[in-house]
């Protein structure tokens, strides 16, 4: 019997500048993803049928789960006829903007490659994450932070951490991905700053000075729509960090600190409240 598991990681997003609307209704997007250490586990068995279980109830097991997806298009896209079983040990908090199913589909491509013993060419096995999720590219092909455009599958690999602790907060709410992407407030004339050479000056030169640019498209509608949203960024805000944003398209709020006793102090005061993260400067993806 084959029996792994293996992590899957969440994102924040550094920045997220909505550009324009295509013909299939996807919008095309600039944004820097980096990972955090907040994680689901995966384990795999091989089996005769595709099956799962999931430690979290409120999360169906069924067609419409991201493993069971991304285990039946790899099946259909090889024709190989082996199963899996699969336990989801859910952590990640979903409706988070925090790509939780879309890292939970990427680690399963990855998993069920090795576990049916299949070489399936890069250039395919992204298009079927780009099927399965806009996010689901990043998680199959990055460890750490990565420039994306196009709908987020245009992927360029930075090569940096972020020298920050960050601290995310999941404010116990849900945010549709679908409703934000309906509702944000379009500036598509907007020039969109340079976020790759950005970036870079902020990891490697610790200039802080170009955090300001890094907007996300979807906070106004967010906090709009959302009060606790805005109540836990304003408590980030009020703590000592240098920067404070939602995550993709929210619900999660996350921060950044230099001082780690500050964001232990932070994500101490959040936890009675709300479930919390502490990731370490410095992170990158196993
Ligand atoms: C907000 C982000 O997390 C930023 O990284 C992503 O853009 C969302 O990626 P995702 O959750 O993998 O999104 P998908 O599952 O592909 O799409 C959910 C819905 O969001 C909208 N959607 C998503 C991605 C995108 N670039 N444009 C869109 O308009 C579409 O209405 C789509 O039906
Ligand atoms: N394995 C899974 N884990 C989490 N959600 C899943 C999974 N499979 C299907 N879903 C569905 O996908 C929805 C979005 O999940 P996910 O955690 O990826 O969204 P999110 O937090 O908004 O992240 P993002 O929009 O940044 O990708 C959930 O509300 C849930 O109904």
């Amino acid at each position: 019997m084959k029996h792994f598991s293996v992590k899957a990681c969440a994102k924040i997003n550094l920045g997220l500048l909505i550009t324009s609307r295509r013909d299939d209704g996807y919008h095309t997007l600039e944004t820097i993803f980096a990972p955090i250490d907040w994680f689901d586990t995966l384990e795999f068995t091989d089996s005769d049928d595709i099956s799962m279980e999931c430690t979290n109830l409120d999360l169906p097991v069924d067609d419409s789960n991201l493993c069971i997806r991304a285990a039946k298009a790899l099946q259909a896209h090889t024709g190989v006829t082996k199963g899996v079983a699969m336990k989801l040990v859910k952590r990640v908090p979903f409706g988070a903007g925090l790509g939780g199913g879309s890292s939970d589909a990427a680690a399963t491509l990855n998993a069920l490659c090795k576990l049916w013993q299949i070489d399936v060419p890069s250039t395919e096995l992204h298009k079927l994450a780009v099927k399965l999720g806009a996010d689901v590219p990043y998680f199959l092909e990055m460890k750490g932070v990565a420039y994306a455009a196009g709908i987020g599958e245009e992927l360029e690999d930075l090569d940096l951490a972020l020298p920050w602790h960050v601290v995310t907060v999941f404010p116990e709410v849900q945010v549709p991905t679908a409703w934000a992407y309906k509702n944000f407030h379009r500036q598509f004339e907007r020039p969109v700053p340079d976020l790759k050479t950005l970036v870079r000056k902020l990891c490697n030169e610790r200039d802080t000075s170009v955090l300001g640019a890094f907007e996300n498209d979807f906070a106004s509608v967010v906090f709009e729509n959302y009060p606790v949203v805005r109540e836990v960024r304003d408590a980030l805000a009020a703590s000592g960090a240098l920067f404070v944003s939602l995550s993709g398209s929210g619900s999660a709020v996350y921060a950044l600190y230099e001082d780690r006793a500050d964001a232990v102090k932070a994500a101490e005061a959040m936890s009675a409240r709300f479930r919390v993260n502490m990731t370490p400067a410095g992170f990158r993806m196993e």
